[in-house]
C-alpha cells in the first residue's frame, strides 16, 4: 500500500494527508473529529458555525474515497445531521457511544433513568455558577467552563460526584474546557474499530484528524494499524499522533482540494 511521508515539522499533516489521499484514494478510510478539527472553537456549543459549503465539500471527498469518510465526535449523532445535513454521513457521536454505519444503521446510547436526577441536581448547582454551562446531550452530560475558567477546580470536583452516584459503567471525559460524564461503553478508538470491520472502511488503512484528548484513543488505533493520524494544534502538545496540521482551516482547504 501506499505510505504517505512524514516531515518533522508543524504543517507535516497536510503533505502526508495530500500523499495518502490524493494519491491513493482507494487505500484509505478518513476520520475526522469536529470540534476544533472541522470547525473553529467558539465560546459556547451552540455558538459554533459550520462554514458555508463545508457539508458539500465533504461529501465529494467522501465520494472519492467509496464512501470510507466518517465523522468522529463529542456531539450527538442528531446534531451532527442538523449541522452538516443533508448528506448523513457515517458517524460516531458521544466519544463513540452512538454510531451510524454506513449502512445507515445507527446504535444509540441506552438512556439511563438515574442521570435524569443527577443532571437536575448539576443543573440547580451550575445555575449559581455564572460562566459554567451545563450541556444536556441526552445520555451524557458536560460541563463547560470556559467562560469561568477559575471554576475548573469545582467543575472537576462536581463531576468527580457525579461520577460516583453513576457508578460503574460511566466515565469522566475531558476536553478543552469541558467535563463529560459518558457511558464506558465505547470511545473513539472503538469506534473506529468498529468501522474497520465493516464496509466500506474494511481493507483501508485509517486516517484521524483530530484535535484533543478524545482522539487520542483514535490515533492510538490508526498507529497500531500502520495509518496516518494527524493532530491540529497551534503549539506542540504531547499526542500519539504523527503528524501535525495549524489550523481547522488548513484542514477546511485540504477538504476542497482532496475533494476536486
Ligand atoms: O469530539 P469533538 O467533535 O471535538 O467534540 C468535543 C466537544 O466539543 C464541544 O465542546 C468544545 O467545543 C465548544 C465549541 O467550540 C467549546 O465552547 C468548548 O469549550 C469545547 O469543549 C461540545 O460542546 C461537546 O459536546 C463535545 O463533546
Amino acid at each position: 500500500m501506499h505510505q504517505p511521508a512524514l516531515h518533522p515539522d508543524q504543517d507535516d499533516g497536510a503533505a502526508a494527508l495530500r500523499s495518502a489521499l490524493r494519491d491513493a484514494p482507494d487505500d484509505w478510510a478518513l476520520f475526522l473529529d469536529i470540534d476544533g478539527t472541522l470547525v473553529d472553537i467558539a465560546e459556547q456549543p451552540h455558538d459554533v458555525r459550520v462554514a458555508a459549503g463545508l457539508p458539500q465539500d465533504l461529501a465529494r471527498l467522501a465520494e472519492r474515497l467509496g464512501g470510507a469518510l466518517a465523522l468522529v465526535t463529542g456531539r450527538r449523532v442528531d446534531w451532527i445531521d442538523a449541522n452538516f445535513g443533508p448528506h448523513l454521513f457515517p458517524a460516531a457521536g458521544l466519544h463513540g457511544v452512538e454510531r451510524r454505519r454506513a449502512s445507515g444503521e445507527l446504535d444509540r446510547a441506552g438512556l439511563a433513568p438515574s442521570l435524569n436526577a443527577l443532571r437536575k441536581d448539576l443543573g440547580r448547582r451550575t445555575a449559581r455558577m455564572p460562566g459554567v454551562l451545563l450541556e444536556d446531550k441526552v445520555a451524557a452530560v458536560a460541563l463547560h467552563y470556559r467562560q469561568a475558567p477559575e471554576r475548573e477546580p469545582d467543575v472537576r470536583a462536581m463531576m468527580e460526584m457525579a461520577l460516583k452516584v453513576m457508578g460503574d459503567g460511566w466515565v469522566l471525559q475531558h476536553g478543552k474546557m469541558v467535563v463529560e460524564l459518558r457511558p464506558a461503553s465505547a470511545n473513539k478508538g472503538t469506534a473506529l474499530e468498529a468501522f474497520l470491520a465493516e464496509p466500506p472502511f474494511a481493507g483501508r488503512r485509517p486516517v484521524a484528524v483530530g484535535d484533543d484528548v478524545t482522539d487520542e484513543e483514535m490515533f492510538r488505533v490508526v498507529n497500531a494499524r500502520g495509518g496516518l493520524s494527524v493532530r491540529i494544534c497551534e503549539t506542540e502538545a504531547p499526542t500519539l499522533a504523527r503528524a501535525r496540521l495549524a489550523s481547522p482551516q488548513a484542514l477546511r482547504d485540504l477538504v476542497v482540494e482532496l475533494g476536486a
